[in-house]
Order: structure tokens, then sequence, then C-alpha cells
């Protein structure tokens, strides 16, 4: 796409954005809670729209190639992630529930469900800072120091008479196997030639010959045009792929390639303007500075005459807090600016008296206040539902402002080049000069209204400077974290980490390779009194939410809703894993492993556990973004520990974590998250309390299946012909994780299978012996860990809720069956 393109579409997201942003304050009115599907309805609606306004954003932010604007463009992106967050966080407190039934929204907004994947900005993966890339290279350098001991101990070596005795069996039984083919090619064809010996030949006239040869010819020409019309036909309704994969394969390494170009011009214009922007401060402090800084000495002095001629005597100066001397010019007059001083002063001793005064009150209020509006104000919140405010929304409308201010009618054949626009670069330094010197200019004015005051006024003890903020109570309030190891560098501090094997590499794995297909009925599930199950397109897209798009940037995370922790549940091989390191790529995350296996004999006794999630919460802390995983999370909450647990001692971090936890604030990208197949065997409050979310991931449903056997045939190096029926496969498999499915296309498609394709192409009933050796999930446990989702806090409300609704529907009908009697 060309330039101009993405001018296009830059303008057309801001046509969207523009009606999104009209339709915002509506929903900040309270609505009855009997309208609960219309206020969730209108939420979706405009989910589903901030999702799309997020794609469009993204590619643009990816491929516009003018600094200035991309500046502009990164801010919008930022917003429009943090207002989805936000209205999934809102979607949440609606449904009560982690997944929602966007089926019938997509339907009327004639969107598909590739509208409801949530894109994951490209510029996460690509900008990975420098201090990223480093660290995966100290990562590295580290672990292949600690590897020649262990592959030693991986591979034991074999004796030489061993390694040649195992040799020689083998091309021994290979011999045999040859032979014994051989030996019963030879003996059917003895016993043929022996049966037709016997039969005696059948003779034929040469007519009849002639017939059966025809017959025979006729149809196999006729079978194979059918064949040939059948494929022809399926290309053409698009069921098959079609046959010029490479002419496809082409077009897309172009494309490609084009993106790739353009990339590389960004760097080019942003190294430009990098220079430009230095290039411009200095000029601007050489040209303009010394009349500025004149000015400025001028106007103050003459605000210091004006207050001393209407007043009587020299104005305080305003604190460099405030902003200095620029309060002054604010559009107030000198007399203004003296009355705003001396109320603030007075309102600083005002509050003062007060606090000690409400210190007292506040315990005898709060008792009598938490019965009263407590009360109240719940009975409200039950019943009115309404949307939070936004804390995106200013950010988005200030990007949007400046976008129709700056940049909507601004003609690009101006700026051929995409490079940077000067004029506007001036401004914006102009501006940022400007405070500069007045920090400068205000520190000579301080000294200069110091010295008036002893010539003029004769007085010296007076105080220059308003009474400060008060800062540091709020603060003080909260429990600092006490440093155990101030005399240590991150970087010995991470070796540690790494050496004792809390600390991890995490594999490859794209968000997106978690494959699965989204729940097409799931409205009609829930009309139906059913609750949906979550399907593996709902893990995904909530993973990429709750995980990958906080982690992902600082600046989303410390205004977005905070979230510190997820807890995964689900039955073994459902992918737990697979989605921590996901999450560890997407976003150039640390992985540290707090697994309760993992911590066996490391760090033992009290001090030696409140040290190890020390360091790993400092380091997780200062080398951001990390994820913290604890596999088997149950464990750590044990309601009680099996005997053979013991010795591990499973429990011990359990208080420190829960600590270490609440010191996350916004802003620190540090994530845990806890997998666990058995959740029944914690105790529910203490494990619902440490993890914030918690998704639970069941079996894999038809759809979600039938796009796992593809996908994952078609990874292993084999091509899905017509032959392999995929949707057979998919029936058969129902009950088994796609880890179950992986392990038997492993043991299927192997190597010496790949090379034998082309002549026995794969069919369905391979897989199904190696499938049938799996244990399935039993329903058994599916049922126990269902129940034991229902159970947790939000399931809890979710099983009041439809229950309430059921009621309510029940007292309907009842009414209007007593009407028509
Ligand atoms: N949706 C999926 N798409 C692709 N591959 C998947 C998917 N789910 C699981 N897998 C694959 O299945 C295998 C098992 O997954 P994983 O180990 O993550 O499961 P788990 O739930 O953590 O299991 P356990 O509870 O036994 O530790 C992995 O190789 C993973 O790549």
């Amino acid at each position: 796409m060309s330039e101009g393109a993405y001018q296009c579409l830059w303008a057309a997201s801001h046509v969207t954005l523009q009606e999104l942003l009209d339709q915002e304050q509506p929903l900040l009115e309270p609505v009855p809670s009997q309208d609960r599907q219309s206020f969730q309805y209108k939420i979706s609606m405009l989910y589903l729209h901030y999702l799309e306004l997020l794609r469009q954003f993204d590619t643009i932010y990816d491929q516009m190639v003018q600094p200035q604007k991309r500046r502009l463009l990164q801010r919008l992106l930022n917003g429009v992630v943090g207002r989805v967050l936000e209205l999934k966080d809102e979607l949440v407190r609606v449904d009560l529930c982690e997944t929602h039934c966007l089926d019938r929204v997509l339907q009327d907004l004639k969107m598909t469900p590739a509208n409801l994947e949530v894109p994951i900005p490209k510029y996460f993966q690509l900008e990975q800072s420098s201090a990223v890339k480093e660290r995966e290279v100290m990562l590295a350098e580290i672990l292949s120091r600690l590897e020649p001991v262990s592959s030693q101990e991986g591979f034991p070596e074999m004796p030489r008479t061993e390694a040649i005795i195992l040799v020689q069996s083998a091309e021994r039984a290979r011999q045999g196997r040859l032979r014994a083919t051989l030996m019963r090619e030879i003996r059917k064809e003895e016993e043929r030639d022996q049966r037709i010996r016997e039969d005696g030949r059948h003779r034929f006239s040469s007519d009849q010959g002639a017939v059966i040869i025809q017959k025979v010819w006729k149809g196999y020409q006729q079978r194979k045009r059918v064949k040939q019309d059948r494929h022809t036909e399926m290309e053409f309704i698009g069921m098959l792929p079609s046959p010029n994969q490479t002419e496809h394969m082409g077009i897309l390494s172009q494309a490609f390639l084009g993106e790739e170009t353009r990339r590389l011009r960004q760097m080019e214009k942003e190294e430009e303007f990098q220079l430009a922007i230095a290039k411009t401060h200095d000029s601007l402090i050489d040209t303009e500075g010394p009349d500025m800084r004149e000015k400025m000495k001028d106007q103050i002095r003459q605000w210091f005459i004006e207050c001393h001629a209407l007043t009587g005597r020299f104005p305080d100066y305003p604190d460099e807090a405030l902003g200095g001397s620029s309060l002054i010019f604010a559009d107030k007059t000198p007399e203004q600016v003296r009355m705003d001083l001396e109320m603030q002063a007075q309102e600083s001793k005002k509050s003062k008296e007060q606090e000690k005064g409400k210190d007292k009150e506040k315990s005898e209020k709060k008792k009598k206040k938490k019965g009263k509006e407590g009360k109240t104000r719940k009975g409200e919140a039950d019943t009115m539902l309404k949307i939070l405010p936004s804390k995106f929304i200013p950010v988005i409308n200030a990007g949007h402002e400046e976008y129709i201010n700056q940049w909507k009618n601004r003609h690009e054949s101006a700026h051929p080049s995409q490079s940077f626009d000067p004029e506007t670069l001036q401004e914006e330094k102009r501006k940022e000069v400007e405070l500069e010197i007045r920090i400068q200019v205000d520190e000579l004015m301080r000294q200069e209204l110091r010295n008036l005051r002893l010539a003029v006024d004769k007085e010296e003890g007076r105080l220059l400077k308003t009474p400060k903020k008060k800062t540091g109570k709020k603060t003080g309030k909260k429990k600092k974290e006490k440093d155990l190891t101030p005399d240590r560098s991150v970087e010995s501090l991470y070796e540690e980490l790494v050496i004792f094997g809390l600390l991890k590499k995490s594999e490859t794995v794209a968000l997106k390779d978690y494959v699965g297909d989204c729940l097409y009925l799931g409205s009609t599930l829930s009309l139906a009194n059913k609750l949906p199950m979550p399907s593996l397109f709902d893990i995904r897209q909530n993973m990429a939410l709750y995980a990958v798009l906080r982690l992902g940037s600082p600046d989303i995370h410390s205004v977005a809703p905070l979230i510190r922790s997820i807890l995964l549940v689900g039955p073994s091989g459902t992918g737990k894993k697979m989605l921590v390191q996901a999450v560890c790529t997407e976003t150039g995350a640390n992985l540290f492993d707090l697994s309760p296996d993992n911590l066996m004999g490391k760090y033992p006794g009290k001090n030696g556990v409140q040290m190890m999630v020390h360091m790993v919460f400092k380091v997780a802390r200062l080398l951001q973004p990390s994820v913290i995983w604890i596999g088997n999370a149950e464990k750590t909450f044990y309601k009680k520990i099996p005997k053979e647990e013991r010795k591990m001692d499973p429990k011990r971090i359990k208080k420190d974590l829960a600590k270490a936890m609440r010191l996350l604030n916004p802003g620190d990208r540090v994530m845990l998250i806890g997998t666990t197949d058995r959740p029944q065997l914690a105790e529910m409050k203490g494990l619902c309390r440490l993890y914030e979310r918690i998704l639970f991931m069941p079996r894999p449903d038809y759809a979600s299946r039938y796009v796992l056997w593809k996908h994952m045939i078609e990874a292993q190096g084999a091509q899905v012909s017509q032959n392999l029926d995929i949707s057979a496969l998919s029936k058969v498999s129902d009950g088994y994780t796609a880890g179950h499915i992986l392990q038997a296309i492993q043991s299927v498609v192997t190597e010496r299978r790949l090379l034998q394709l082309s002549k026995r192409p794969l069919v369905a009933s391979e897989f199904v012996g190696h499938l049938a050796k799996l244990d399935p999930v039993y329903r058994e446990e599916e049922e126990s860990l269902k129940d034991w989702y229902y159970k947790t806090p939000l399931g809890k409300k979710n099983a009041k809720l439809s229950k309430d609704q059921q009621e309510a529907e029940e007292a309907k009908l009842a009414k209007e069956k007593k009407k028509r009697k």
C-alpha cells in the first residue's frame, strides 16, 4: 500500500473514532438492571468497533513513515488499546463471566468471527527495547556456561563394542526382513502359476475380448473425468486451495517486502528527526533564547512593580513546583495571583488543623458510615448498571483533536518525502525552550526580589516560597518494601536466579499458534439457559487482553485497570504452559518459574524463602516486563499436603508471595500466572485472593478440534489432502485435548511417513489407533472442574444472576397466564 492509502485509512479511522466518541457519553448514564441485555449489547458494539479501530491504527502506525505523525499515532493506538481493556472489564462486570457471546452483535454489525480477534500491536515486538535484546543475549550466555554439565549428564556414553553389536544386529534384522519379503513374493508367484496350470486357460473370442477392454477403458476414463470436474468445482467454490499456491505465496512475499522497506524508511526518517530535534533546540536557544530571557525578566519586573503599587508590598514568588513565574502570566492580574497565593497558604493551615480534628472523628464516623451508606449504596449499585468513567478517553480525545487541528487538512504534496515538518517541530521545541529558560530566569528573579525587599521594604526574614504541597503523607501510609539486597547489582541477582533455575528461557511460541475456533452458537445456548463453555478462541483473546496488551507497553499498563495475576485452570494438555510461553514471546518478558516442584531444596528456611521471593520480584520489576509462572498452582494452597510431598513443603512461599504481589503497582509490568489441573485440592479463599482472574480451559469442542487437527498436521509438514477425513477425526477425538491430538499426530507423521506421502496419502484411520492408546479427559474430571469453577467468586455471582433471571422470567410467564385466564 502507498503512503496515500495509509493516509486515507487514517482519515477514515478518525471518522469512526468521532462516531465512537459521540456514543461514549450516553453510556455514562445509569441503567436499571432489568435492561442488562440491551446495556450489554451497547457495550459489546462499542467493544467490537474499538477492536476494529485498534486493528486500523496498528496497521497505520506500523507503516506510516513520517515521524511526527507516528508519535501521534502511537498515542492514539495506546489510547484505543486501553479503551478496549476498559470495555472488556465492563463486559465482565455486566456478564459476570470471563467470556462473552458476541455472535448476535457480530451478525448485526455484518462482521465475521475474525473481527473478534484481539490484535497485538506489531510494535510490541518490532520496537522491543535494546535492553530486552541485551537481556536475551545475557541469558543465552549464562545458560551456555551452564550447559556442558547438563549435556554430559543427559547423554551417557556407550562402549564401542556395545555400539558395534547394536548396529550389526539392526543391519542383520534389515537384511532378514528384505530376504523374507523376496521369498514371500517368489512363493506367491509359484502359487499363481500352479493355479493357472490347474484351471486351464479360459478362451475369449476376439469380439468378447474387445468388449471387455472397451468396458474397462471407458469406465476408467469416465471416473477420471468426474473426479476432475469435482475437483474444479470444489476449487471454484473455495473448498480447496487453488493449485497456484506459489503465485499466492509470491504476492504475499512481495507485500511483506514492501512492508519491510517502509519500516527501513521509518528508521531513516526517525534518525533524521532526532538530529533535527537536537539542532532546532540548540538554534532556538542561540537565536531566540536571549530575547525570551529579557522579555520574561521585563514582564516579571513589571509584575513586581504593579503589585507593589497596588498592595504596598512585593508579592511572594510562586513556587517551582507550581510552575514558577508561568503561573503569574496565566491570564491573571497581579492582584488575583497574590490572592491565589494567600488563599493557598491559608488553606494549607486550615487543612492541617482540620486533619487533627478529623483523626478523632474518623473512627466514630467510619462505624456509622459503614452501616448506613454501605446499605444504601449497595442497594443502588445492585439495581443500576453503569459504565465507569474512562481514563483513556481524554487521551484519545486529545489525539483526535491534534489530528484535526494539525494533520487533517494538510496537503501531503508539501511533504512528498514524508520527512518531518520543521514548523511543527519548531513550535514544539519553542515551548520546551521557553520552559527551560523560565526555570533559569525564575532563579535569577527570586534573588532579585530578595534584594528588592531588602532595599525597598527592608524585609529580611519573610518566606519567599509558598508552603509546599504535602506529598509525603499519602505515600508514607503505604508500607515501603525493604531492600534485602541493597549492595548487589541487578546483573548479579539475575545470574544467581538463572543458576538456581528460577529464571528460565521461554520457548518461542506466538499467541496465534494457540489455535482454536470460536463458539458460534453462544447466544442460542445462553437463551436456552445453558451456560456456554469458553472456547479456545475465547481463551486466546482473554490472554491477549489480560496479559499481552498489559505487559507490552508501559503507557498502557500504568493507566489500564490493574490485573496482577491470572490462574489458568484446565485438564492436562489444554495448553496452559503454552499460553505462558506465548505471553513471554509476544511481550519479550522474562520467565520466572516459582513452581513448587522447581523450588524443592532451593533457598531453604524462612529467611531463604523471603530472600528468594524478594530477589525474584526485584529483578522482575527492574527488568520488566516479567512473567512469574507457578505450575501446579494448587500445591501452594493445598488443603492437606499429601504425605509424599511433605518433604517439598509446597506451601512455603504462600505468605511472602502474597505480600510481594500486594506491592505491585500500576506501571510495574509483572504478572503472576498460575496453572493447575487440580484446583479442587486447594483452599478456595486463598487461591482466589492471590489470583485476580481465573480462566477456565475446557477440552476443545468440535470446531476447535477440526482446526487443531488441520493446523497440527500441516505444522508437522504434511499437506492435508482430500483423502484425509478431518471431520471424522474431529468427531472421534471428542474428549481428547490438544496435547493428545498433537501426540497422536507426532507418532503417525514421522519423517519416514512424510517421505511416503506422495505414494500413500494420509488417512484418518492411521491416527485412531494412536489416539485410542491415550487417556481422554473423563466426564467426571471435567464435571468436577466445572463444579469447582462455579464455586469461585465470579462463578457464584454468575450462577446467582442466571437464577434471578430465570425466576424473573417464570414470574413474568405466570403473570401472563393469570391475565389470560
Ligand atoms: N490450542 C492449541 N494449539 C496448538 N497447540 C496446542 C494447543 N493446546 C495445546 N497445544 C500443544 O499441546 C502440548 C501440551 O500443551 P501444554 O503442555 O501447554 O499443556 P498443559 O495444559 O500445560 O499441560 P499440563 O497440565 O500437563 O502441564 C504442547 O505441545 C502445546 O504446544
